[in-house]
């Protein structure tokens, strides 16, 4: 008899022991019949247990490179080998789900085809708030798998759990900047002009100088001077005179997001019980708190004055467009605590300045890599600075190739390898008779979609003009602009929750590319290939250090007196 049978027989002697059988008075052979007995019945109960299980648990975990390879090592390979991973789940079950597993958390994938039917669902149903913000709690709860799940931001250990409290940023974005972008047109373009003057590396804008042949090209160090800009007309629409042109401001709205992915990154690694003592001794983590404090310090004093004025009489004496008047506005009493209004005016700056500078980063870095583009934008925005009428947002519409071009390099290089982040708030039954668990965090593949030759031709194939030349068609023509959003094309959500400010960061990104391109030469420098992406898990960042050359353009003739 080998060594483990007798230890199953110990065991069973043990159990029968433990029923209060006397197990000495059976006989071996009973032992053995009795070891059968107890094998089958668990075998036939997991086999039960299995069989009833919701079918969605029974999605396939992708990435293992062996059966052996223990699970702490696929998380690790995760955060650097993300894309390829996500592409062998996509490409085995792209019409079905698959879970994987990132440092933090377990992520159901599924496929785009469940998009329409999910997401007009509410918050109580299907949250992105949840998925985005909410902190998993320390200690396993098997009956709710929420509590196994340490959201994207890693809430209040970063901060961010603020928006866990209510919308009221989302509220104001979508029924006052949005609605009011075309007459705030004129602020976002004076704030652009005094940003691209001030932080461009080439002087000489408005050009006063004449140009000589020679000027040489000096370097634009691309993220950290577009994320300048970005903040200042951010700042702008967001505090609005004087406070957005203050260096301490920006500084802040910079780093606030800097400070809070970093935190987050570094937290997913440790396990989640460390959480609450890493936060106090992580430098990122510090500096979040330092700036939410200031912000606070900043922005109580202005909300106080600018309520005292309002009190009196309401004689306000020019009406306040930006974001906090709206909040102000719009808030209920608990809403429109000071301190609130202010961590509220960094949580949406969290949404709003990277988002738009890494957009604009992976634009022009598209751009210097297909020079031969430059002329057919040019000749586009040339012809929209060369009428004497006034700008205003409805030309920016028109820029349609700039809007292609912009939608081509999203698609190449989206802000994530998922979009449309939710957490089951109940038990969700899909269509097919496949049910999402209450609790589950659910994704899909987004970056995967607008690669795959099923659902885009030639996909492979960096097309900046192929939305240009959809729009062509007499009934496409308002279809397939940069802001819209289907099913497949998720990289600002899609449906209820879809990104409220992307109409704004749309703006934005036209009016900088369309003044560069306008204004000066970019190229690579030479011998350089387009900068490549960094990944963190699921993210996808531009090369942040990457550097462009430019110089003035030659021969540019300003017919408007402001000199857009
Ligand atoms: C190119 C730039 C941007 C990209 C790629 C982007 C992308 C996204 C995505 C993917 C979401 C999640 C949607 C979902 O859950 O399904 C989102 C949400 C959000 N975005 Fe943006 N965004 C951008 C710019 C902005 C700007 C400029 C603002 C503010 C003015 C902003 C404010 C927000 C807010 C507040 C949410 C949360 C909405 C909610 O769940 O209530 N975003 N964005």
């Amino acid at each position: 008899m080998d060594s483990t049978h007798l230890l199953n027989l110990h065991l069973v002697h043990k159990a029968l022991e433990y029923c209060g059988i006397d197990s000495s008075r059976l006989s071996g052979l009973n032992l053995q019949l009795i070891l059968i007995a107890m094998s089958t019945l668990v075998i036939a109960i997991n086999a039960i247990k299995y069989s009833t299980k919701e079918k969605q648990s029974r999605a396939p975990v992708v990435g293992y490179r062996t059966f052996i390879e223990p699970t702490f090592v696929l998380r690790g390979r995760f955060f650097q080998g993300a894309r390829q991973i996500v592409t062998d789940g996509y490409n085995k079950f792209k019409d079905g789900m698959f879970w994987i597993r990132r440092n933090d958390t377990d992520l159901l994938v599924i496929s785009t085809k469940y998009v329409d039917e999910l997401r007009g669902l509410p918050e109580s149903k299907a949250s992105p708030i949840q998925a985005h913000i909410r902190v998993g709690k320390p200690f396993l709860n098997f009956n709710d798998l929420s509590c196994r799940i340490n959201k994207n931001l890693a809430g209040k250990h970063s901060t961010t759990d603020l928006f866990l409290e209510s919308n009221l940023h989302t509220r104001v974005l979508q029924n006052r900047l949005t609605p009011n972008l075309g007459k705030l047109f004129p602020t976002i373009k004076e704030e652009l002009d005094y940003g691209m003057a001030r932080d461009l590396p080439t002087m000489g804008y408005p050009l006063t100088q004449p140009l000589s042949d020679d000027e040489s090209f000096v370097e634009l160090d691309t993220y950290k001077t577009m994320l300048r800009i970005i903040a200042r007309i951010s700042a702008r629409m967001f505090v609005g005179l004087p406070l957005c042109r203050d260096e301490e401001w920006l500084h802040i709205t910079e780093h606030y997001t800097e400070d809070v992915f970093t935190t987050v990154m570094l937290l997913r690694m440790l396990p989640k019980f460390l959480h609450s003592l890493a936060v106090w001794l992580l430098p990122s983590s510090y500096r979040v708190h330092r700036n939410l404090r200031r912000a606070k310090q900043i922005i109580g004093p202005i909300v106080k004055e600018r309520r005292n004025i309002q009190s009196q009489a309401m004689q306000s004496g020019e009406e306040r467009n930006d974001t906090l008047q709206w909040m102000m506005d719009a808030a209920t009493e608990d809403e429109g605590k000071p301190e609130k209004l202010a961590h509220r005016q960094l949580i949406m700056t969290l949404g709003a300045v990277h988002t738009t500078t890494m957009a604009v980063a992976h634009a022009l870095f598209d751009l210097c890599a297909y020079p031969e583009y430059f002329g057919t934008l040019r000749e586009e925005v040339d012809r929209f600075y060369n009428t004497e009428q006034a700008w205003d947002k409805s030309d920016l519409t028109r820029l349609v190739k700039l809007d292609s071009f912009c939608k081509e390099s999203q698609r190449f290089n989206p802000p994530a390898i998922f979009a449309f982040n939710r957490v089951a708030m109940e038990s969700l039954q899909l269509s097919d008779g496949i049910t999402i668990p209450k609790g589950t965090h659910f994704v899909v593949p987004s970056i995967n979609a607008l690669m795959d030759p099923a659902i885009i031709p030639d996909p492979n194939k960096f097309d900046p003009l192929r939305y240009y030349r959809k729009r062509l068609e007499p009934e496409e023509a308002n279809r397939h602009q940069y802001t819209m959003t289907t099913n497949t094309e998720l990289h600002f959500g899609h449906g209820r929750f879809s990104c409220p400010g992307r109409f704004f960061a749309a703006v934005e990104m036209k009016l900088i590319l369309s003044h560069l391109l306008r204004h000066y030469e970019l190229m690579l420098p030479p011998g350089r290939e387009r900068p490549v992406n960094q990944v963190a898990d699921d993210n996808i960042f531009p090369d942040v250090n990457a550097v462009l050359l430019m110089r003035r353009r030659q021969g540019v003739q300003e017919m408007r007196s402001e000199g857009v």
